[in-house]
């Protein structure tokens, strides 16, 4: 397709860019196709949850299972057909008279039922697989559509690896399917070879040349191995398709199938250009995937387009910016729309000031111009450190400007520490003051708090006693910000401290130097002899 091509610019897709919507049917194999992933099998209470989730979101069908292969498919298959109303319930079946038996057996119950039967067409199947002439595979096909229609009136026919048979081949199974009574005729793209192009020209031709094509529903079936998916299911619509298969989060075979929530939010998101609609609640993808995540073990990676974590996450500065003043700069759909509670503008090293005085404003606290200067140099100083800044994080920066904690006489430039079980701890301190630099080297003191003290108290010549030191996790994570508060005795009196980083040693050396500098002012404590609980 062209960039300037709209369905309905092609000769097969009805819709002019006035006229309504071409409704398009979503066939959803992710209890099949998609349990083919491997590893992704699910039990039968699990298939059941899955297909009542996809039933409710609005799935026209759903792909239950493949009866033959097992005894515990065939009870899915046969469980889903009688609980699940409102979605047609299918299930597969080879091209011989068991399966198709198997298959209707287990969805008999159904208020709305499909059997599915397929045969390989290509040449490579036909040759190596299921060493067939073509002839052969007509005749079986005619037989196996047959069959299944002289048990239910919604057959679907997929000649397998259709988009690499040969276009002359292909059109004679699908004209003799139809003419055997399939009404829905599926062109998968098996092993995920095509490319939109050739899928858009293949639909194209069959709606060209099979003179009963208008008695069936063309219908696309496409594999991600080149990660073309999506892509291939969209080209296969404009080419004529009225139906597409796909799963939820794309699994399925190999790479996985056509992912059933880009396809969704593709046709809703771009009406404009596709004037398509599906009968999907899109609201129910980002549940509906977290579901199939659990249920299969298969995670969604975190920038899968429209259910991945990141799908509305924004971290960098300019983004922020632009989204803060208009949503619309930098979201195509809102998150709302499928199923995520809202967009999620991520505070980390490339964030700038508006983003961040945006989260300080939603955790209760105002900036004004200076201290958001200041909170932000921290802010970025902790980002290269950490990977995600956490509103704990925040709330502990603005806090320790808030509570003037940031050391205005002496300043903490570097420090290393070296400890063991054995040995004393050694420890280098550098710290600034005015111009100057100071460092301090010492191998001394019971651990390397013990030892930072001892380095701190050299360097600035104050001698403090230490009379109480706390720790605590003032975030979550591994990588949390460790709060330390400490009160110290310098001549009598007490002064408090408190330092915050990631590093335990390095919030102790910002709380000591937080109290010296309230020494310095002479901000004692006089009338509390302990520090507040956290
Ligand atoms: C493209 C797809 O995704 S197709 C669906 C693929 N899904 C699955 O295969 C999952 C379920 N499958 C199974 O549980 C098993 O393969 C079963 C139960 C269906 C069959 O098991 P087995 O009888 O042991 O056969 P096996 O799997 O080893 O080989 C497949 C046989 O089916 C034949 N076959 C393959 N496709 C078809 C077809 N569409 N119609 C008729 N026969 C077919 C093969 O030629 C082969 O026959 P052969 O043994 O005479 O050579
Ligand atoms: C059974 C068919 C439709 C299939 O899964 C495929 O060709 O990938």
């Amino acid at each position: 397709m062209s960039e300037t091509t709209s369905v309905s610019d092609q000769p097969t897709a009805e819709p002019t860019p006035e006229s309504s919507p071409r409704h398009i049917r979503i066939f959803d194999t992710t209890l099949r196709d998609g349990e083919q992933s491997p590893g992704a099998s699910m039990n039968l209470s699990e298939k059941l949850e899955v297909a009542a989730a996809l039933s409710d979101m609005g799935v026209d069908v759903i792909e239950a299972g493949f009866p033959i292969a097992s005894p515990g498919d065939f009870e899915a298959v046969r469980q889903i057909a009688q609980t699940v109303r409102g979605s047609t319930i299918c299930g597969l079946a080879r091209c011989n008279e068991k399966d198709i038996d198997r298959a209707w057996e287990a969805l008999k119950v159904a208020s709305s039922a499909r059997i599915h039967v397929f045969l390989a067409t290509s040449a490579i199947h036909r040759q190596f697989k299921l060493r067939m002439t073509t002839d052969e595979i007509v005749e079986r096909a005619i037989a196996g559509v047959k069959r299944a229609a002289a048990y239910c009136d919604d057959v679907e026919f997929s000649p397998e690896d259709a988009c690499r048979t040969e276009h002359d081949f292909l059109c004679r199974v699908v004209e003799a399917a139809i003419d055997a009574g399939a009404t829905t005729i599926n062109v998968p793209d098996t092993v995920g070879y095509a490319t939109p192009g050739e899928v858009f020209d293949r639909f194209k031709m069959l709606c060209d040349r099979v003179p009963n094509m208008d008695k069936a529903v063309l219908s696309t079936h496409c594999h991600n191995d080149l990660g073309m998916a999506v892509a291939n299911s969209m080209a296969a619509v404009a080419g004529g398709a009225g139906q597409i298969e796909c799963t939820i989060n794309g699994i399925g075979e190999r790479a996985g199938n056509a992912a059933l929530e880009e396809i969704v939010m593709a046709i809703k998101t771009r009406q404009d250009y596709f004037n398509l609609t599906t009968g999907i609640d899109s609201k129910r993808l980002v549940p509906v995937s977290r579901l199939v995540s659990k249920t299969t073990g298969i995670s969604v990676q975190r920038n899968k387009a429209i259910v991945g974590r990141n799908a509305f996450a924004h971290e960098s500065g300019i983004h922020q910016d632009g989204m803060l003043k208009e949503r619309s700069t930098y979201e195509i759909m809102s998150p709302e729309e499928v199923g995520f509670s809202k967009t999620d503008l991520v505070l980390g090293k490339h964030s700038g000031r508006a983003a961040l005085a945006d989260r300080a404003k939603q955790l209760g606290f105002t900036l004004n111009g200076e201290q958001l200067q200041s909170v932000f140099d921290r802010f970025k100083v902790l980002a290269d450190k950490k990977k995600e800044i956490y509103d704990g994080d925040i709330v502990a920066l603005v806090q320790q400007q808030i509570s003037g904690t940031s050391a205005t006489q002496w300043t903490l430039l570097d420090y290393e520490v070296t400890s063991s079980r054995d040995k004393t701890p050694r420890v280098r301190v550098t710290l600034g003051h005015g111009d100057q630099e100071f460092t301090e080297q010492i191998e001394q003191g019971d651990g390397p708090i013990d030892a930072a003290f001892w380095a701190v108290e050299k360097i600035t010549g104050i001698e403090l006693v230490c009379k109480d030191f706390r720790v605590r996790s003032a975030t979550l994570g591994r990588d949390a910000i460790g709060e330390v508060n400490i009160e110290v005795e310098h001549k009598g009196r007490s002064y408090r401290g408190v330092g915050v980083s990631t590093d335990s040693v390095e919030s102790t050396i910002l709380a000591i130097l937080n109290a010296i500098d309230r020494i310095a002012a002479g901000q004692n404590d006089p009338s509390e002899n302990e520090l507040p609980q956290p």
